[in-house]
């Protein structure tokens, strides 16, 4: 076999190059004043994954989140989405995004199926798609009933869901959501999980979840990463980082911190 044949064999039967992470992170820090909320973040977030952030209050993770999607900017450190540095580029990368923040701000002076209509339309998408995928949202998440009824009326779990819509309208590449299923009732949870696994299995896309529920993050997601003090105590696929146990075994294993209520004593009102 010649040379050039063997090569063309080669590559033929190698598996293709991988691409760039879908996010990944270098040396990211954030201080606020004296409190450091994020010291030297290193992060690979696979394209085509399903990946979970947790870690106990106040470990960084909204930050995290925030200086990942362009909301915040870091002191130090890279941020890049398929290959491209969001602070060199932030509108490219931006198309690439879909976000649902943590304590969201809407207009909440439009319907529901305005406020979808008015993201898209931002987005750039022509009306008519809009129009849509804002129908089909409405439905995927029990919304058509209030399609008409100002998001300002909307309940917590309503606006999280009208949210959640408006960063799915134009079919982002990268879904950044700070704890989606918080207020979420557990049918509407469900089907936002459908929809969330649909799209990272059939639409190649990439999804990363914060949550505090590490049994949900256990079943919904393929990888973790578990944050405390502004760092990446362990993270790689959900099985590496649980081991033989729970994820929730892991998780207090790693961060610590289980209190007795010992010190509460004054609780205990009938031992008056
Ligand atoms: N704008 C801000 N100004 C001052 N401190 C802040 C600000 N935002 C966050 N912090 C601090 O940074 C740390 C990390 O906060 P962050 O919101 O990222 O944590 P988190 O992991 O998302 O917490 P939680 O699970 O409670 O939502 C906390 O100590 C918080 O008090």
């Amino acid at each position: 076999m010649s040379s050039n044949a063997m090569s063309d064999l080669a590559a033929a039967t190698a598996p293709p190059p991988a691409g760039p992470p879908a996010l990944a992170l270098r040396g990211l820090w954030k201080r606020f004043g004296t409190k450091v909320a994020v010291a030297g973040i290193d992060l690979d977030v696979p394209t085509g994954s399903f990946y979970g952030l947790v870690g106990p209050n106040g470990a960084g993770k909204t930050t995290t989140l925030s200086m990942s999607t362009g909301l915040l900017r870091p002191d130090f450190g890279e941020v890049r989405v398929h290959g491209q540095d969001l602070w060199a580029a932030p509108i490219q990368v931006k198309a690439m995004l879909g976000v649902l923040p943590d304590g969201v701000r809407l207009f909440d002076r439009l319907t529901g199926r305005q406020l979808i209509t008015y993201a898209g339309l931002l987005r750039g998408m022509d009306r008519d798609t809009v129009g849509e995928r804002a129908q089909d949202l409405l439905e995927a998440l029990d919304l058509v009933a209030d399609a008409t009824t100002l998001v300002v009326d909307y309940s917590a779990g309503m606006t999280k869901k009208i949210a959640l819509a408006c960063a799915l309208v134009h079919a982002p590449r990268l879904l950044v959501l700070d704890e989606p299923f918080e207020a979420v009732d557990p049918v509407s949870a469900a089907n936002i999980r459908t929809i969330l696994a649909t799209y990272v299995r059939d639409g190649g896309g990439t999804v990363i979840v914060s949550s505090h529920v590490m049994d949900l993050v256990q079943r919904m997601c393929d990888h973790v990463a578990v944050i405390a003090a502004g760092h990446v105590l362990a993270a790689g696929t959900v099985d590496e980082v649980r081991g033989v146990g729970s994820l929730e075994d892991r998780f207090v294993e790693l961060v610590g911190g289980r209190s007795t209520g010992e010190g509460l004593a004054w609780l205990r009102t009938s031992s008056d």
